[in-house]
């Protein structure tokens, strides 16, 4: 991976489409995109409740050392996500509450960070919403270089600059910047189906009625009795 490199420009797209994301959620994107784009599970938000969406600024970084956040937040636009990746696995607490002053400062909704974060109390009350692998005092030092604005793996997920970022409390998803409209429309009729769905249930109907489950579970040799007893033990 590149290391040295500031890179000025980045794709983007409307706040109105990262406010529609952000409404729909991790799970409906994810399902919306094919079941692709999650981050893996061990990410977590440092607290509950928020839900952001917005273009990746990506950080290449070096384990214990977060320099190229500093450098990072000039690249950082009103309603951009900063995505941080390092170059091998690392816990080290290289986020904290200064850090995310100088990003809430930029308009920054919030960063995903592949390494640990600090200073979590704070960052809770102030509203800048993380997700971290690690929450870890630990401290970072500012002297070897990575990279901002080129394609990363974070958790487990490619991620270029520009790429849309959902986060909420079920974890994180990637959605291809050309790929944020479709995210959008099938994400949304998604959930006008999933109203119908709940409706039904919330009035008592069963999945097993309303997804017609009975015939294949019949035929897949599903049997109800009143008792073990009626059952061969073979
Ligand atoms: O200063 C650091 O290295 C990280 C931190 O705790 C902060 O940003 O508040
Ligand atoms: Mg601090």
């Amino acid at each position: 991976m590149t290391t040295g490199i500031v890179v000025t420009r980045k794709p983007s797209f409307s706040k109105d489409l990262a406010e529609r994301l952000a409404g729909l959620g991790v799970a409906t994107v994810h399902e919306a995109m094919g079941r692709s784009g999650l981050m893996r599970p061990y990410l977590r938000p440092i607290y509950a409740g928020a839900r952001i969406a917005g273009p990746a600024v990506t950080i290449l970084a070096q384990p214990g050392d977060n320099w190229m956040l500093h450098v990072a937040v000039e690249q950082c636009s009103p309603g951009d996500v900063v995505v941080l990746a390092c170059t091998t696995e690392n816990n080290d607490g290289m986020f904290g509450d200064l850090l995310a002053t100088s990003m809430k400062a930029r308009g920054v909704a919030g960063l995903i960070i592949d390494a640990g974060c600090r200073d979590t109390d704070t960052l809770q009350g102030m509203g800048f919403p993380v997700w971290s692998k690690a929450i870890h005092a630990r401290g970072t030092v500012k002297a070897t270089l990575g990279s901002v604005n080129v394609p990363i793996i974070c958790a487990g997920t490619l991620v270029h600059p520009g790429d849309a970022i959902v986060a909420d409390d079920d974890g994180v998803v990637v959605v291809p910047n050309r790929a944020v409209e479709r995210a959008v429309s099938l994400g949304e009729e998604r959930v006008r189906l999933e109203e119908a769905k709940r409706a039904r249930l919330a009035a008592g109907e069963l999945g097993l009625d309303i997804y017609n489950m009975r015939p294949k579970l019949e035929a897949m040799g599903l049997r109800y009795v009143e008792s073990l007893d009626e059952v061969d033990p073979a």
